[in-house]
């Protein structure tokens, strides 16, 4: 399979603060069967009349009725990120809240801050299987807190 019949997917890891984050937006997804249950970051498929950022800041639009900003890359292993699947790869930002406040309007059935200084609360949800090389990456990124004081 060429690079060409790839599917773009992108993600938010939606944080509390872009420099000193503490707390991740995680979300269960509500469909389909095969992923119901499973918690995930929002996001979804790149459409062709779009670039990667102008798509996730949509997709987090309709999923959670919030704008947000988009900070660093989670950059992936590949070149369209993260692997999903043999036919789908995730790029991952970090992103801020700038207005709204976010509610499972799409595709979710619950969304939850989770610490991201208890690494054991957000290890313990029941993510995506593909995920969680992205939920490790995360929690790389985050200063301990021993170290901000
Ligand atoms: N949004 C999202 N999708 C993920 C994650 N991890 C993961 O394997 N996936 C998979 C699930 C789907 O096969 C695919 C994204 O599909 P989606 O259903 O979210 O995309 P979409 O909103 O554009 O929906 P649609 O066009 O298929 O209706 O990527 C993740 O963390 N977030």
């Amino acid at each position: 399979m060429t690079d060409t019949q790839r599917t773009q997917v992108v993600g938010a890891a939606i944080v509390d603060s872009l420099t000193v984050p503490s707390k991740l937006l995680a979300a269960r997804r509500s469909a389909p069967e095969q992923f119901a249950g499973q918690w995930e970051f929002p996001g979804g498929k790149v459409e062709p009349d779009e670039d990667d950022l102008e798509a996730v800041q949509r997709e987090v639009r309709e999923e959670l009725g919030v704008d947000v900003q988009v900070g660093a890359e989670l950059v992936g292993p590949d070149p369209d990120g993260w692997p999903l699947n043999a036919s789908a790869g995730m790029r991952v930002w970090l992103a801020v809240i700038t207005a709204g406040i976010p509610a499972a309007l799409q595709d979710h059935d619950e969304l939850r801050w989770v610490s991201l200084r208890d690494t054991g609360e957000l290890r313990d949800l029941p993510w995506i299987p593909a995920d969680r090389p992205i939920v490790d990456a995360l929690l790389e990124t985050v200063v301990p807190v021993e170290d901000l004081t």
